[in-house]
């Protein structure tokens, strides 16, 4: 398997004694390149533990994440900042857009934060793809909840990075909408061959990816 991601004996804990929470007991997991994978579990299961700690947005209290041929422990904060924001396009169930920035600003923000120029042709053909062109001047308070994770899906994709990393992106959304978001970030990424993994409570939206992962109690229990 060509593997863009491989963790190997993920563990985090939270608290001590008593109030001690294993979020994560020993997660060993390879994410091949290009592929769509949707990770499952009941609620306290540790999914968002872990997608943050493959996203390097946390650090596991054991083992090692490596993205590409880098590892993540070996980065200062500040790599890690740069390699973020480079190589990894995240998507939040809320959405987290700026309110007081127009659609395109929102989607350039993240390049503009790193001092580049945005790819405008690059872009605007993910806009056409997402169905974003007539929306680009409104503020995302005008917008659907659909709409709104668009624009949060082209912002990920906007600095092509080689992983998007989404944490419930359809938890707002009607079963309807989620289903065409999902389809628009399922296609995204196989034209842009990146790599996606998804964490999500519908088990509809699970079966559009590659390959599903249940976490039961911070272990992968069926792949
Ligand atoms: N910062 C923290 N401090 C203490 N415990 C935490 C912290 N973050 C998560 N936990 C605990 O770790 C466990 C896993 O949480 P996590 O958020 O990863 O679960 P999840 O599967 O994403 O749940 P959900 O589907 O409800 O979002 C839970 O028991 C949670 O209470």
């Amino acid at each position: 398997m060509d593997a863009i991601l491989k963790a190997t004996g993920l563990k985090k804990y939270y608290g001590k004694g008593e109030a001690l929470v294993k979020a994560l007991d020993g997660v060993d997991l390879e994410i091949e390149r290009g592929k769509f994978t949707a990770i499952i579990g009941t609620s306290g299961s540790g999914k968002s533990t872990l997608l943050n700690m493959l996203g390097g947005l946390d650090t596991p209290s054991e083992g090692s994440i490596r993205i590409g041929d880098t590892e993540l422990a070996k980065l200062s904060s500040e790599e890690a900042t740069v390699f973020r924001r480079r190589q990894i396009g995240f998507i939040f169930q809320n959405y987290n857009l700026v309110p007081v920035l127009s659609v395109w600003e929102n989607i350039i923000f993240p390049i503009s934060l790193d001092g580049k120029k945005p790819d405008k042709k690059f872009i605007r053909e993910i806009v056409r793809l997402l169905g974003l062109e007539k929306k680009l001047d409104s503020l995302p308070g005008q917008l659907s909840g659909g709409q709104q994770q668009r624009v949060a899906i082209a912002r990920a994709l906007a600095s092509k990075p080689s992983i998007i990393l989404a944490d419930e992106p359809t938890g707002n959304l009607d079963s309807h909408t989620s289903g065409d978001v999902i389809g628009l970030l399922k296609m995204t990424g196989r034209e842009f061959r990146q790599t996606i993994v998804m964490i999500t409570h519908n088990p509809e939206i699970a079966e559009m990816a590659d390959r599903i992962i249940r976490i039961e109690d911070g272990r992968i229990a069926e792949q």
